[in-house]
C-alpha cells in the first residue's frame, strides 16, 4: 500500500471545496480577465491607481485567492442583502407606480399597466432567483430588454420617467454591484445600466430640473453601489486574514513552527483515510529526545528549547511534501508517512537519527524513534499507541535508536 494523499496545508484544507468547482468555460473566462487586468496595472500607472481604488484590499490578493473570495462573499452575504434589496426595490416600484397614477391620463393605455406587471413579476423572480449566477444573469437581462424594449417603442407616454422607476433601472447598480460581485459581471451591468440611463435622459418628456434629479439620482446610487462593493470586499479580506491567523495560532506550535497536536490529529486522519482508500501504505513515527530533563538541567532551559526548534527543522526539512509533522508536546514529535513502506519508513527513521545526533553533539543530545506500519483496520490512534509503544521499546533498550513496532 502507497499513498498520494498530499498533506493539505491549512488554506487548501479550508478551501478545497472551491478549488474542484468551476467549468473550465469558467477558468478560461478568468484567465483572460486575470490577463487583461494584470496588462492593465503592468502597463499603466492610472489603471493600476483606479483599479486599487475600485477593489480595495482585493486587489493586492492573487487570482485564485480573489475569485474564491469573490465567491465566498456572494454565498455569505446572498441573505442579508437580497432582503435589503428587495425592500428597495419593492420602495422603487411603488414610488414609480405612484407616479404614474397621478400623471396624465394618456399614459394608462393596457400596454403600460402590462409593463407594469411584467416588471412587478420580474421584480419577484429577480429576488428568487439571486442564489443562482445563471438565474441573476437571466433577469437582469430580462429586466434590461423590457426598459429598451419601452424606450425605442413610438407614442406619446412610453418614454417616461415612471418607467425607469418601474424598471428598477436606478436600482440596477446598486443592487447588481455588491451582488454579482465577480468583476466583469459588476462592470458590465454598470456599463449597460449607464447606457439605458443615457437612452432615457435623452428621450423623456421631462423638465431639465427632472432630467438633473433623474441623472443625479442614478449617479449616487451607482457610487453606493461602488463603495458597499470596496467596503465589504475589505472587509472580507480583513476577516479572511484574522480566521488565517487564528488558524495558524490554534493549530501550529510556536517554539518549532510545526503543527500542534490539535492541527495534526485533523490533517493526519483526513491524510490517512485518504491513503487507506487509496489503497496505499502509511507509516507512523513517533520521535522522542532522549534524557531531555538531563539536557535542560545541566545547559539550561534555552538550550533545550534551541534543541526543539532545531529537531523541528531538521524534520521538516527531511521530510516529503506529503508527509506531516508535529511536535506533540515536550519533546515528542510525530510524523505521518502516507506513502511511507517499511523501507522509507525505516530510512527516514535512520536518518533523523542520525542527523539529530550531529546537531545536537555539542550537547550530546540523542533522538529515540518508534515506527508502526499500518494495518488493516487501523485507526490513526492504533497507529500512534503502536509508535508510541515501539518508542518505549528503544528507550528501554538503550535509547538513540529506531525500533519497529511488532517486531
Ligand atoms: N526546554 C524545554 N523543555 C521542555 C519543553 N517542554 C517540555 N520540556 C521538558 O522536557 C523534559 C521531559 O522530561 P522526561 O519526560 O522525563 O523525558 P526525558 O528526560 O527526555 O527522558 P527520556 O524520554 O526517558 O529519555 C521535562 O523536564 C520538561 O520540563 C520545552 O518546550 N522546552
Amino acid at each position: 500500500m502507497a499513498s498520494t494523499t498530499a498533506a493539505p496545508g491549512p488554506t487548501s484544507v479550508r478551501r478545497s471545496g472551491w478549488r474542484s468547482c468551476g467549468p473550465s468555460w469558467a477558468r478560461m473566462q478568468s484567465a483572460h480577465r486575470e490577463r487583461t487586468i494584470g496588462r492593465m496595472t503592468a502597463g499603466a500607472r492610472i489603471p493600476t491607481t483606479l483599479w486599487r481604488l475600485l477593489e480595495g484590499a482585493v486587489a493586492d490578493l492573487p487570482p485564485h485567492e480573489r475569485r474564491d473570495l469573490y465567491r465566498r462573499q456572494i454565498l455569505a452575504l446572498h441573505g442579508p442583502l437580497s432582503n435589503l434589496l428587495l425592500v428597495l426595490a419593492v420602495v422603487q416600484f411603488l414610488h414609480g407606480l405612484i407616479w404614474l397614477l397621478w400623471a396624465d391620463e394618456a399614459m394608462y393605455s393596457v400596454a403600460w399597466r402590462l409593463a407594469a406587471g411584467l416588471l412587478l413579476v420580474a421584480l419577484a423572480l429577480r429576488f428568487r432567483a439571486l442564489e443562482s449566477v445563471r438565474r441573476r444573469r437571466q433577469v437582469g437581462l430580462l429586466f434590461l430588454a423590457v426598459v429598451l424594449a419601452c424606450l425605442v417603442t413610438p407614442g406619446s407616454g412610453w418614454q417616461q420617467l415612471p418607467l425607469a422607476y418601474l424598471a428598477g433601472v436606478l436600482l440596477l447598480p446598486l443592487a447588481g454591484l455588491p451582488l454579482l460581485v465577480r468583476p466583469g459581471v459588476a462592470w458590465s451591468g454598470l456599463g449597460l445600466c449607464t447606457l439605458a440611463v443615457a437612452a432615457i435622459l435623452w428621450q423623456v418628456q421631462a423638465t431639465p430640473g427632472e432630467r438633473l434629479a433623474f441623472a443625479f439620482y442614478f449617479a449616487m446610487s451607482a457610487c453606493a453601489g461602488l463603495v458597499l462593493r470596496r467596503a465589504r470586499a475589505n472587509l472580507a479580506v480583513r476577516l479572511d486574514r484574522e480566521v488565517e491567523s487564528l488558524w495558524q495560532r490554534a493549530t501550529r506550535d510556536l517554539l518549532t513552527g510545526l503543527l500542534n497536536r490539535h492541527g495534526w490529529l485533523g490533517l493526519a486522519n483526513a491524510s490517512l483515510s485518504d491513503a487507506v482508500a487509496a489503497g496505499r501504505q502509511a507509516a507512523v513515527l513517533f520521535l522522542d529526545v532522549d534524557h531531555f530533563k538531563r539536557t535542560n538541567d545541566t545547559h539550561g532551559h534555552l538550550v533545550g528549547d534551541e534543541l526543539l526548534r532545531r529537531l523541528g527543522q531538521l524534520v521538516q526539512s527531511r521530510l516529503g511534501p506529503r508527509d506531516l509533522a508535529a511536535r506533540l508536546g515536550g519533546e515528542e514529535f510525530a510524523c505521518l508517512l502516507p506513502d511511507g513502506d517499511r523501507a522509507r519508513a525505516g530510512a527516514l527513521a535512520q536518518r533523523l537519527a542520525r542527523d539529530y545526533r550531529e546537531l545536537a553533539s555539542e550537547y550530546g543530545s540523542t533522538l529515540s524513534i518508534g515506527i508502526a506500519l499500518y494495518q488493516q483496520g487501523d485507526l490513526l490512534n492504533d497507529l500512534l499507541a503502536r509508535a508510541d509503544a515501539a518508542l518505549y521499546q528503544a528507550k528501554r533498550e538503550g535509547r538513540d535508536r529506531v525500533v519497529f513496532a511488532d517486531d
